[in-house]
């Protein structure tokens, strides 16, 4: 089975777990679009929900399938929200920001009382950091925000280069919150807390792609079929 379709396989497991009446966080990236477009099925049979989007993207994918959306302006507290990741490990400490939105996902998790990680399983790993550390940085004082993070990433164990995420144009690619994003290449990031820590404190750190103790449940798709962890 390709992934794609391992990825709507657990986007359609977490749907299970909607009921009527829910207000959701939607998620970013091709998983969590999976799960935008099942639930406008459900919209279109009748079920009442109503969604905040992590991304001008999810919000025009929501809007094509006829989800009906509020903002964290409207409401301030979801019941659940869907969404994928770059990197689960056991103690469903994740990775986010592949597609960019790891702020406005961020926000929308601690928002939730409950989060739902949608993957295919291959983002199940034993140590986080084999995919790059996105980090949500304001490009005021760009060389002193990255010193800082190089003495983060000493103090936390961790080394690695630090990319300057570029768009399709070659230019700096720059989120819906106006930042970039540095992609810090680290290998196994050893003390996932730690590292959160000491990065939300940079001044110039707008937000990083550690989600810690954000994930309630994973739903994963493999070859094998489903398999759901809870957060211990
Ligand atoms: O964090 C994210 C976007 O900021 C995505 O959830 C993450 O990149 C996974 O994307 P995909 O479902 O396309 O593999």
């Amino acid at each position: 089975m390709d992934m794609d379709a391992l990825k709507r396989q657990a986007a359609a497991r977490a749907l299970e777990e909607v009921r009527d009446g829910m207000k959701l966080g939607l998620g970013t990236g091709s998983t969590a679009k999976h799960f935008v477009e099942l639930l406008g099925d459900k919209v279109r049979a009748g079920m009442k929900v109503i969604g905040v989007p992590t991304s001008e993207a999810t919000r025009a994918d929501a809007i094509r399938c006829g989800v009906p959306l509020t903002t964290l302006d409207e409401i301030d507290h979801l019941d659940l929200t869907i969404d994928g990741a770059d990197e689960i490990d056991p103690a469903l400490n994740l990775i986010k920001g592949g597609g960019g939105a790891l702020l406005r996902e961020k926000i929308v998790a601690a928002a939730s009382d409950r989060m739902i990680v949608i993957a295919d399983d291959s983002k199940w790993v034993d140590v986080l950091g084999r995919f790059p550390l996105p980090v949500e940085v304001i490009p005021f004082g760009l060389a002193a925000t990255q010193a800082a993070m190089a003495r983060a990433f000493t103090d936390a164990g961790v080394s690695g280069q630090m990319v300057i995420r570029k768009g399709k144009d070659g230019h700096a690619f720059v989120t819906d919150g106006g930042h970039w994003i540095i992609d810090a290449h680290l290998g196994r990031i050893g003390d996932p807390p730690r590292l959160a820590g000491l990065l939300s404190v940079i001044p110039g750190v707008v937000e990083h792609g550690l989600f810690i103790g954000l994930g309630s449940v994973a739903v994963l798709a493999g070859a094998q079929g489903i398999r759901v962890v809870e957060r211990r």
